[in-house]
């Protein structure tokens, strides 16, 4: 594959610079790794190489075998779904089309589908609905849905974000292989740290241009681009509003008293007990699947099975005729499944000022104080360029940054962070843990943070819950 004189416009005004040029890049027959910031146009590339968007220049040599792993494939996927949901129809939750069903969808034959779902861990899942499966599911499905499709080449974008350790490993080694094989890899990442050693090559983007290309070990030691544009986290502290707590000395923020949820047979925990004590921060770890994002949703009051379980959050025992919105009001909360939710058509300032009501979109008057706070804390993030855009225009990176800043805005009792640094480039997941942990210093929120990657830029003396979580009655 070469790409050649290639000029990509912004199509909104003729002033803009370009959104993407590259004068020559001889991609050849060999994998690359892609990196660059938030806002480096190196997700273009993907779009370019499967003529999604109008350029000038020369495209060539590019196989008719493609495949995508990417959020945005995710994302058409989700929309499929939510478009065939039978839900009002059924009166109850439709689960999705079925795992085995999404890989047969492929062509691939029977035999190969159960193979592949054996290999990425899916057998058991695979008459779940995909509305059903966990963050790291979902990405397997993706991954092993692009494989089927027999591709030439596959361009990846992060395919090790949301992925627990071992999961990271195999498929790192399942790709290697599949590289050895000669199926050609563009693999994008956000994160320089995040490019597996095996990349024979390196692709570098900043500012809307390719400025480095070649070898890996020579892109490596040679690019300053690869450890360059840490933005300074601002001298100022971030815009950390005081929030005092209501609640009396000896109640819990939340107590989980021997939590059980389950599907059927299927039990993601049973007999948890765990609370989150005044001034104590917390990390939920546990593989993909262990039930980390359904103790979430229990404690949003987003789960069906909140109400039989035995919670006492906030100084409220649930369902006692406590609305959603009492418990919302303390919480700030960031994930991969309110990120695929909201799916309003609304400016990032608009985002952002909807932290301030927990809801997705703004249908409540908001105040001049609110404003002025929601572009000082965007200011903080070096973001206020984007708070005229259209949210859902955002790259995911951008969008996942925006949705913590509607998470912090205004400083919750307790903020809930899933997988905050999904798609951030190292500045920008820099600049989060940054404000986090002045938050964390200010005594303002208290924090409960998921993730699979040790983040050591988080400076919290966190308590740790591992899942999953079984014990028998
Ligand atoms: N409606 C449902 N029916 C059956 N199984 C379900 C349903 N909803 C969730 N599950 C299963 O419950 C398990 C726990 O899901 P959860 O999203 O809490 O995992 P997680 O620990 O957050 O995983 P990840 O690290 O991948 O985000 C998963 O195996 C998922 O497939």
């Amino acid at each position: 594959m070469k790409l050649e004189n290639i000029c990509i416009e912004a199509n909104q005004s003729v002033f803009n610079e370009p959104l993407l040029t590259i004068d020559n890049w001889s991609i050849g027959g060999q994998s690359w790794g892609i990196v660059g910031r938030n806002d480096s146009g190196k997700a273009l590339v993907f779009e370019l190489l499967q003529q999604n968007l109008r350029f000038s220049g020369c495209v060539s040599g590019v196989p008719s075998a493609i495949a995508t792993v990417s959020f945005g494939e995710q994302e058409a996927l989700v929309a499929r779904e939510l478009k065939n949901d039978e839900s009002d129809l059924l009166d109850e939750f439709d689960p999705g089309t079925l795992v085995i069903e999404l890989l047969h969808e492929t062509g691939a034959p029977s035999e190969q589908c159960l193979a592949l779902a054996e290999q990425f861990a899916l057998t058991d899942l695979l008459q779940q609905g995909f509305r059903t499966l966990s963050t790291g599911e979902t990405r397997k499905l993706m991954l092993a849905r692009a494989l089927l499709s027999q591709p030439q080449v596959i361009l990846l974008e992060d395919p090790f974000e949301g992925l627990d350790v071992q999961a990271r490993h195999d498929i790192s080694e399942l790709l290697e292989r599949l590289a050895v094989q000669g199926i050609q890899l563009l693999l994008m990442v956000d994160r320089p740290s995040d490019l597996p050693a095996w990349l024979p090559s390196i692709a570098v983007f900043a500012g809307g241009q390719l400025v480095a290309s070649g070898q890996a070990s020579e892109v490596q030691q040679s690019s300053h681009w690869l450890t360059l544009n840490l933005s300074e986290a601002p001298n100022e502290p971030p815009p950390v509003s005081e929030t005092a707590t209501t609640l009396a000395a000896d109640e819990p923020v939340f107590e989980l008293r021997r939590g059980r949820v389950s599907y059927g047979a299927n039990v993601v925990f049973n007999g948890l007990d765990w609370a989150i004590q005044q001034g104590e921060h917390w990390r939920v770890i546990g593989p993909n699947g262990s039930g980390k994002s359904t103790l979430l949703k229990l404690i949003c009051g987003d789960h069906p099975q909140c109400y039989s379980n035995d919670i006492r959050q906030f100084g409220i025992q649930r369902g006692n005729g406590e609305s959603i919105w009492d418990i919302k009001r303390h919480i700030g909360m960031v994930s991969s499944e309110l990120q695929l939710n909201y799916r309003v058509r609304v400016t990032v300032l608009t985002v952002v000022l909807s932290g301030y009501f927990d809801s997705i979109g703004v249908y409540r008057h908001v105040n001049q104080h609110h404003k002025t706070h929601a572009l000082a804390w965007l200011k903080w993030f070096h973001a206020e360029h984007l708070a005229k855009k259209l949210f859902h225009q955002l790259s995911y990176g951008e969008q996942r940054l925006i949705l913590v800043i509607r998470a912090l805005v205004k400083s919750p009792l307790l903020l809930i962070l899933d997988e905050p640094l999904q798609g951030l480039d190292e500045a920008n997941a820099q600049l989060v843990l940054t404000a986090v942990n002045r938050i964390i210093e200010s005594g303002s929120s208290q924090l409960l943070y998921v993730s699979h990657r040790e983040e050591p830029g988080l400076h919290c003396d966190c308590r740790t819950l591992q899942l999953p979580i079984n014990v028998a009655n």
